[in-house]
């Protein structure tokens, strides 16, 4: 057996690396040495590539069956319970969904717990969250630990004692914009979206001064009239467009790249801000519904990919870009992969942004084809809702063939591990007016159930041949995040709180355990003094069921409400 890792150099960690100063630019020291220790979790999504890869092999698939409880922790916090702890030398920090307490700091081997980050959150965020209050992990750099709260705020942490540095204002919460999501630090920024696609806010990234907080520039992700893209909006409906980044973002140091997703436009009525009939020629609401290249310096888009031009289905394209060096073709191509909600799984060159291909990783009918000449899906005009036609069995629903629950990337098996869902709806559109702080939607969704008889899958995906290689059926949707090893195995749970070891290459359930509460959140390894441990939240969706009818009350009744981190070892 194998504990070390010395000699991995695939080509994620090498993303890391690049930034260590052979090529130039710099990263932040600090994050960049703490990413390329392979015994770290020092990102929520492990690394700037946001792959969820871990070199560490102490847990293999010969001995996964034997792991066994090392500790457990209750995040004292209910509802939707989904952040991905970090990992800093023997220290482990997790945030918990709305507190009071909000960020615990423990020993990473035994849970004793070193510090409680208590902020007041009001507690009237519950009704400006549009999806339920929860958080998604914390950052850490230059010896602090960075949290975006609900409450708009982005607070910097002593990450020895807990201590606030400095707390920022990002936005007005009660504009209906809840931050849920770790920011990204480059350099001496710290890089936060916020929320508010559901509530018509102008969507923004935003860069806050690593020692002070002080802003250093802010990018609004939905044009002014007068501004390029601003053409692309009916009237001055893009005032109310949407377009938030609320998921994460990635980087890339080679070229000092970050890169975001923006959610949908508002409001889902697209009569409002595009033509409304399927005929939409330029009204496609730039920039929502995109991935965005943005230099760290300046916050300047660099380029986009707009993925569901003039969105008619709350395709957010939010969903995170995971970094690799892909081999495509005999070439060495730098690839950005992205599980779409609306159903494509996108490879693209992350330095010109040009798609290479993409195809469906989900049952997906509202679209073809995705055309690479003119970067566009060729639609269904019949699964187009518009005022006058509703449209009816549209595949994937509002919650996507992805959400939020992150993937992961093997650059040894060369596959990609989705939590995807199969769920479809119809759709008919009805009159809205804007009103601040409430819901901004114009529609009606009812929700179907997939074909097949399954609603949810974990697929095991070669991005570079873009096809399915195994896959798990699960009888709900909304499952559990992915974590992937050097051990060959990945890890994820799912609503019915059952998480799991599975054979990397082969899709073998090695090892089940049921943890009581559904598992939205991904799985995270780190080894501290020789050992290995899995670390998982549990504690199940609260809200969203609300917007899936009879499949909603299914995930209600799988499990009850929870708020735990359980840490896993081979004894
Ligand atoms: O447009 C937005 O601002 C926004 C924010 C969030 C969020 O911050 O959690 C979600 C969504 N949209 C969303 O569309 C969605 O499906 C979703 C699911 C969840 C969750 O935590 O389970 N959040 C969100």
């Amino acid at each position: 057996m194998t504990f070390g890792t010395r000699g991995f150099l695939a080509g994620i960690s090498m993303i890391a690396m690049l930034g260590a100063g052979t090529i130039g630019v710099r990263a932040n020291d600090s994050l960049l040495k703490a990413q390329s220790d392979s015994n770290q979790w020092a990102v929520a999504g492990h690394d700037y590539a946001n792959t969820r890869f871990s070199p560490l092999n102490q847990i293999n698939a010969e001995n996964a069956g034997k792991l066994s409880l090392a500790y457990s922790f209750s995040l004292a916090s209910l509802r939707s319970n989904e952040s991905s702890p970090i990992v800093i030398g023997n220290t482990l920090y997790v945030s918990t969904s709305w507190g009071p307490k909000y960020v615990y700091a423990l020993d990473a081997a035994t849970g004793a717990r070193k510090w409680t980050y208590e902020p007041e959150i009001p507690d009237d965020v519950l009704q400006y969250a549009c999806c339920d209050v929860n958080n998604r992990g914390v950052s850490y750099a230059d010896g602090k630990i960075f949290v975006g709260r609900l409450d708009g705020k982005l607070t910097a942490l002593d990450a020895a004692t807990g201590k606030a540095l400095w707390t920022a204002k990002v936005v007005d919460y009660k504009q209906g914009s809840v931050i849920t999501s770790p920011p990204l630090v480059v350099r001496d920024k710290v890089i936060t979206g916020f929320g508010g696609g559901e509530y018509g806010v102008r969507g923004a990234l935003q860069a806050f001064d690593i020692n002070t907080g002080k802003l250093a520039w802010q990018t609004f992700t939905v044009p002014t009239p007068e501004e390029p893209g601003g053409d692309t909006w009916k009237g001055d409906s893009a005032q109310h467009g949407g377009g938030a980044a609320w998921l994460v973002g990635s980087y890339d140091p080679k070229t000092d790249t970050v890169y975001w997703g923006t959610s949908n436009p508002g409001p889902w009525n697209t009569a409002v801000r595009s033509t409304g009939n399927g005929d939409f020629g330029k009204l496609t609401n730039l920039y929502t519904a995109s991935t965005l290249a943005l230099d760290p310096n300046t916050g300047k888009i660099k380029w986009h990919i707009q993925t569901t031009p003039a969105d008619a289905w709350d395709y957010d394209g939010v969903n995170e870009a995971v970094l690799a060096d892909l081999n495509i073709g005999g070439s060495n191509v730098p690839a950005l992969m992205k599980a779409d909600r609306n159903g494509f799984f996108f490879v693209a060159n992350r330095e010109t942004g040009r798609v290479l291909s993409a195809e469906k990783y989900v049952f997906s009918n509202w679209a073809q084809k995705f055309d690479l000449a003119t970067m566009r899906a060729v639609e269904d005009p019949d699964k187009r809702p518009g005022p006058g036609h509703p449209a009816k069995d549209i595949c994937p629903n509002l919650i996507g063939g992805k959400n939020w629950q992150p993937m992961s990337f093997n650059p040894q098996t060369g596959l990609v591990y989705i939590p995807s869902n199969n769920v479809c709806m119809d759709w008919s559109v009805s009159d809205v007016a804007y009103k601040r702080g409430v819901f901004y939607l114009g529609a009606e969704f009812p929700t179907k159930e997939g074909p097949g008889g399954f609603l949810g899958e974990l697929v095991a995906w070669d991005p570079v041949n873009q096809k399915k290689v195994w896959s798990i059926k699960e009888d709900l949707p909304f499952n559990g995040g992915t974590l992937t090893t050097g051990g060959g195995l990945v890890f994820a749970g799912n609503i019915h709180g059952d998480f799991r070891a599975i054979d990397a290459k082969s899709g073998k359930m090695l090892w089940s355990k049921n943890l009581g509460s559904g598992i939205g959140a991904g799985p995270v390894t780190y080894m501290v003094d020789g050992k290995q441990y899995v670390a998982i939240v549990v504690g199940r969706t609260a809200a969203l069921p609300a917007f899936l009818g009879e499949v909603g009350k299914k995930m209600t009744a799988a499990a009850p409400e929870g708020g735990s981190l359980f840490v896993f070892s081979v004894q």
